[in-house]
């Protein structure tokens, strides 16, 4: 028998973490075949080596044979700069960073944060095309507080518990300003990154960097596109929409505030109007004015509204038309709460979006059998196929942020954008949805098809990038293009997409 390709090779190791190790592994041996494999197979492999495979090798870093394909960073190294200055590729246009306090849905993983960073950034390449030299990932290690992390003696990260306050955002400053000297135009990407940072980070930072959260920004783009495509289905329009959301934390107040944009944009509403259309419930009950143990982010979402305890309750009072897990919960959308969704909507809106798979709300099959079929759903973490009342295939939407983050980020490194607004996720979120078929959307299908990712995301990329270079957007227009009365982007970005060389073995 011949040698096995990499994909045979995949295809023939027995779990997911054993996919993973290869991938990891051929990705450091002989990076165009891994990137071949990535590019030509991105729905079977992005699964495995991105979530949600890898929330399960964070959770096992340390005890996985595992050499980091990232920068690891730590509080204690004494100068940041030198790190970057001795990273071997010099011309890093995008970086993902973390801090490992919150990856994915599963808290506090210290280190192991590096399989986040790293799985991240395969989608820049994976979906947009960027250059993988170009690319970094970055763990920026400030201790853990994960005290079986702590007691662990093969833990890779520092061994001291979290820094705080002044300690915290010096590290966080001193790495910001490393970077910025070592790449002035490199984008960075803020990934999981825990509540009580990541909405002040993005703030601190947005306007004098390019920079987004995708856990607060990203999530929010793919979510909004998931609704726009669900209200084609339903013909609702937006601002006749009540969302409910359970879990209050950055997904959830990223998505209600991108919303609340897109009804200020596109329907007139103030700002102010527009977040009364969303309805938070945290682990206390209903966020309310009558509340008053609610942190900064939650308080403009403080509706004079009368206080229910439960998600139950709160959805038998309101009645909301769509219903948005962010809480990490699983169960949480049980089938009481699902059954009442449906009794006040012919087709509720569903959407369990916490990660991985184990921490989803509710799985498709419980949502499509509380429903009769009638759910439009979207989870964050992808769920299988299934059979429905007669005969038909069902099939469970992803809201997959890999649509959305790859794409925004390419066009601000092509257009070397000073800042991202809130304007390129709104324009990113409407051309996606337009991009799914109508058709599909009444299956359920309410993205694009993944295997089209690359040219959705071609497509993506011009879209922003053309909102980049126009007032305040932040760009510039790219020499090449400087000359043309009608710039050809398509042409333009696909020329810059990376093609792993094609002699790379399979
Ligand atoms: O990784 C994903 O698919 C979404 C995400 O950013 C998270 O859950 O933190
Ligand atoms: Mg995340």
């Amino acid at each position: 028998m011949g040698k096995l390709t990499a994909l045979e090779e995949v295809r023939a190791k027995n779990t997911d973490i054993d996919k993973y190790l290869y991938l990891k592994h051929l990705q450091r041996e002989s990076e165009p075949a891994f990137y071949r494999l990535l590019l030509q197979q991105t729905e079977e492999i992005l699964p495995i080596v991105y979530t949600p495979t890898v929330g399960e090798a964070c959770q096992r870093y340390h005890r996985l044979p595992l050499t980091p394909v990232g920068l690891h960073l730590r509080a204690t190294d004494p100068c940041f700069l030198t790190k970057l200055q001795a990273w071997p590729h010099q011309d890093v246009r995008v970086v993902v960073v973390t801090d490992g306090e919150r990856v994915l849905g599963l808290g506090d993983l210290g280190a192991g944060g590096m399989g986040i960073a790293e799985g991240k950034i395969l989608l820049y390449t994976a979906a947009a095309g960027v250059d993988p030299q170009a690319c970094l990932p970055v763990m920026l290690d400030v201790g853990t507080n994960n005290e079986t992390l702590l007691a662990d003696p093969l833990y890779k990260g520092l061994r001291q518990r979290r820094l705080v306050g002044a300690d915290y955002w010096e590290v966080v400053e001193r790495f910001m300003t490393s970077l910025k000297q070592w790449q002035p135009h490199t984008l960075v990407q803020y990934e999981d990154f825990a509540n009580h940072h990541a909405f002040q980070l993005l703030e601190k930072y947005r306007g004098s960097h390019c920079c987004f959260n995708d856990d607060i920004q990203g999530t929010a783009c793919i979510t909004l596109a998931g609704l726009m495509s669900a209200l084609r289905v339903t013909g609702g329009q937006l601002s006749e929409q009540r969302i409910m959301f359970h879990g209050a934390g950055e997904a959830g107040t990223g998505i209600a505030e991108l919303i609340a944009i897109a009804l200020h944009r596109m329907h007139g509403l103030s700002i102010e109007e527009g977040r009364k259309h969303c309805i938070f419930l945290d682990s206390k009950g209903l966020v309310c004015a009558s509340r008053g143990d609610l942190q900064p982010h939650k308080q403009p979402f403080a509706h004079d509204i009368p206080y229910q305890k439960t998600l139950l309750d709160a959805v038998l009072e309101f009645k909301p038309t769509a219903l948005i897990g962010v809480s990490t919960m699983r169960g949480a959308f049980s089938e009481g709460v699902l059954k009442a969704m449906s009794a006040c909507n012919r087709r509720p809106i569903v959407f369990p979006l916490s990660n991985p798979t184990t921490k989803a709300e509710c799985t498709f099959k419980e949502a499509m059998r509380a429903s009769r079929g009638c759910a439009l759903f979207a989870s964050g973490s992808p769920f299988p196929s299934i059979r429905g009342p007669k005969g038909v295939e069902l099939h469970a939407a992803q809201a997959n942020n890999a649509y959305i983050f790859p794409a925004i980020g390419f066009a601000a490194i092509l257009t070397r954008a000073s800042h991202i607004s809130d304007d390129a996720f709104l324009v990113a979120a409407k051309c996606l949805s337009e991009m799914t078929q109508k058709a599909e959307a009444y299956r359920g299908l309410l993205f694009p098809r993944f295997q089209s990712i690359q040219a959705v995301s071609l497509k993506l990329t011009c879209e922003v990038a053309r909102l980049m270079v126009g007032p305040d957007g932040g760009g510039q227009l790219p020499e090449e293009l400087a000359g043309q009365t009608n710039p050809d982007w398509e042409a333009f970005v696909a020329n810059r997409m990376y093609k792993p060389l094609p002699n790379a073995k399979l």
